[in-house]
């Protein structure tokens, strides 16, 4: 990106914060000026941890896939930028896992590391994970061990040198890479996370096998854009919405496809689909990973309950007349969706800035 580019990325921001955040404006001006004069000298500007702040937070806000929106506004941002070694990246890494686990009560976060270098468009810091929490996948002669979704990941991280145990859930360890060094990878200490074992209330419906799910989901490998600014490392939790789990970690065939385990569980009758075997299953695996949450005191939210916030959010914004964009096919659960308000109306699916970007894998 070109100085004139970045400085233009740089004043809608710094217009948008000073507006939305009502701040005089000589102060306003005073800051268009010193950060003019910083992209000029140096071709790139530092955010200040309010701008750092805010622009997380109207990222979150402008995230179209995002259901869980209302709490926008409700997050705790980490200023991790002056990490520059492999031991400060992890240490910033566990102490997100602990602080956003929170015993239990998840707090929504994000820890912001150095963003891209401008003029070279290296970054100082990558994370190689997906999320920060995430179960190995194997293919064994037996045939796929833990998360089929993990695979590639996985041998990655054999490569570097990392030895799984070989069951359905082992968590992978944490991959960084610091100046385009050598990736390093740590094991996360036991204690600091917390999983879930997920029981249905009244039937044995995994036969007696033994499954669970980590209670915080970290997305790790999202570019996080504000003014122009591309900060490629910048790991978010929320907490889980239960179909995320019980609808298609749980259920996709190219995931743990436990439907046909739980139907039979369930005696249902699994030869015709128009039995409707896997819609009975899926409530019953869906009902089973809330109440599991629920009892171990872990944050989690329903599908029905998520909706109706979102419908709260979308109350909220036109009330600040601002307009809210969404993706349609990514904002309905997938479980049920026609029960919700949202699978009932359209959505604009423009991208606003600051935003939440995928970006190219860093292993590949
Ligand atoms: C607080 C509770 C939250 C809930 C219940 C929630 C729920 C969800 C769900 C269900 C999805 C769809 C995920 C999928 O289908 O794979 C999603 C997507 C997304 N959420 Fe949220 N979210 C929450 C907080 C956050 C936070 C704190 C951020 C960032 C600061 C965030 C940013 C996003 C983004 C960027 C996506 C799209 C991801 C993609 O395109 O792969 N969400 N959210
Ligand atoms: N509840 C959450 N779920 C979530 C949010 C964003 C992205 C993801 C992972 N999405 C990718 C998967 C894999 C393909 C389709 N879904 C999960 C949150 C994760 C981080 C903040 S909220």
């Amino acid at each position: 990106m070109n100085k004139l580019k970045l400085w233009e990325e740089a004043e809608a921001y710094l217009t948008q914060y000073h507006q939305e955040l009502e701040t005089a404006f000589t102060d306003f001006k005073n800051r268009c000026e010193a950060v003019k004069r910083e992209i000029d000298v140096y071709g790139t500007y530092q955010h200040t941890y309010d701008e750092l702040m805010y622009g997380a937070k109207l990222a979150w806000r402008n995230s179209n896939r995002c259901i869980g929106r209302l709490f926008w506004e409700r997050m705790d941002v980490i200023d991790a930028r002056k990490a520059t070694t492999n031991e400060e990246v992890f240490a910033y890494l566990i102490d997100h896992i602990k602080k956003a686990t929170n015993g239990g009560k998840v707090k929504p976060m994000i820890t912001i590391f150095q963003p891209e270098v401008i003029q070279s468009g290296a970054s100082p810091v990558k994370i190689w994970n997906h999320q920060l929490l995430r179960y190995a996948g194997y293919e064994t002669d037996e045939g796929i061990v833990g998360d089929p979704a993990s695979i590639e990941f996985t041998k990655v991280c054999q490569k570097l040198g990392w030895e799984g145990k070989g069951t359905h859930f082992d968590l992978l360890p944490l991959v960084v890479q610091v100046n385009d060094q050598p990736p390093k990878w740590q094991e996360i200490p036991d204690d600091v996370v917390i999983e879930v074992p997920i029981q249905h209330p009244t039937i044995d419906i995994f036969a007696g096998r033994e499954v669970k799910w980590y209670a915080v989901p970290i997305i790790s490998d999202m570019r996080l854009e504000i003014g122009g600014l591309s900060y490629v490392a910048s790991p978010f939790n929320g907490w889980y919405m239960g179909t995320e789990i019980g609808a298609r970690n749980f259920a996709d065939e190219d995931r743990y496809n436990f439907l046909p385990l739980v139907a039979s569980q369930l005696g249902l009758n699994t030869k015709h689909l128009s039995t409707l075997w896997k819609d009975r299953a899926l409530v019953e695996l869906n009902a089973a990973v809330l109440s599991s949450y629920k009892k171990a005191g872990v944050s989690i939210v329903d599908h029905h309950t998520a909706a109706k916030q979102f419908e709260i959010f979308e109350k909220q914004e036109a009330k600040h007349g601002r307009s809210v964009t969404g993706k349609w096919a990514w904002l309905i659960p997938p479980l049920s969706p026609a029960t919700t308000h949202i699978f009932h109306k359209p959505y604009d699916n423009t991208t606003k800035k600051p935003n939440y970007f995928y970006q190219d894998r860093f292993w590949e």
